[in-house]
């Protein structure tokens, strides 16, 4: 299923952090329905195609979400392209985006292309530091920043970003109702089943990362939380 306006669920991959062949089938097989690999730092090239390489023997989605030109490699479902809204430097905002359609443009196939909204909140997360976040926001000011994404810059996707930390749901829940058709991802701090049942009622897709390589069997029942899977699992 390629249609990440279906999602409810994906884990985050980083090619940066080991994990085991029989893990990754597991993460493969649970009925997640996306796999994204990402990550902020000591992302390389090979690290990519390696984990690419890996998780292509199992039919799951696989999504690069791309944090370096240097790292794009053909060969994923979708490319999902982070632009930082609440970065104070606009290399984050647009300014790479211009270097990499300037060397890629001409073999971009943009169906495979989504675009994705960030606003960062955890002040002490790597890609707050490295896109020099704006976290102090109010919860009127992160709302305007989803305003502006769906409403000023049509993007697909805007992404609540707490990384590595647990967010606060009543934003959450009021960004939502802010939002006719983008479609909202969060992920921050998500390792068990009932914090997955609780962003769930408020975003469309959440997304479970860390707790992967910290947690694994806590992080596997978060696709609990779906009950398309649930129920099979009845
Ligand atoms: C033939 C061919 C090569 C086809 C592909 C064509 C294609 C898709 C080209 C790409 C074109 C393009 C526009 C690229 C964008 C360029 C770019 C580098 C944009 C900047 C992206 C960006 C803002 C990165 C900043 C870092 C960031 C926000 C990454 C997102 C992931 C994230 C927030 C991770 C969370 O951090 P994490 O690493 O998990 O933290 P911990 O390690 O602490 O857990
Ligand atoms: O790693 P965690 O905290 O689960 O966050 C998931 C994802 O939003 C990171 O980009
Ligand atoms: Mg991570």
């Amino acid at each position: 299923m390629y249609d990440f306006r279906e999602w409810r669920h994906v884990f985050k991959l980083d090619p940066n952090k080991e994990l085991s062949d029989e893990r990754l089938e597991t993460i493969c097989e649970s009925g997640t329905d996306a796999i994204i690999v990402g990550g902020t730092d000591g992302i390389t090239l090979e690290k990519v195609l390696d984990l690419m390489a890996r998780i292509r023997r199992f039919s799951v989605p696989c999504v690069l979400e791309v944090s370096s030109i240097d790292t794009v490699t053909p060969g994923f479902d979708l490319y999902f392209i982070p632009t930082i809204l609440n970065s104070s430097d606009t290399k984050w905002i647009t300014g790479l985006h211009h270097e990499a359609v300037k060397e890629f443009g001409a073999v971009m196939d943009w169906e495979e292309i989504v675009m994705e909204g960030y606003c960062i909140l955890n002040e002490d997360c790597k890609a707050a530091k490295l896109t020099n976040a704006n976290t102090n926001l109010t919860n009127d000011e992160v709302i305007a920043y989803a305003v502006m994404a769906e409403k000023m810059f049509q993007l697909p996707i805007f992404y609540l970003e707490y990384s590595g930390k647990y967010g606060d749901v009543e934003l959450v829940e009021n960004v939502k109702k802010s939002l006719e058709k983008t479609v909202l991802f969060y992920g921050g701090g998500i390792s068990t089943i009932e914090q997955a049942k609780e962003m769930t009622k408020h975003a469309d897709v959440i997304v479970v990362g860390n707790a992967i390589y910290e947690n694994f069997e806590l992080a596997l029942e978060t696709v609990k939380m779906d009950p398309r899977i649930a129920k099979i699992e009845k």
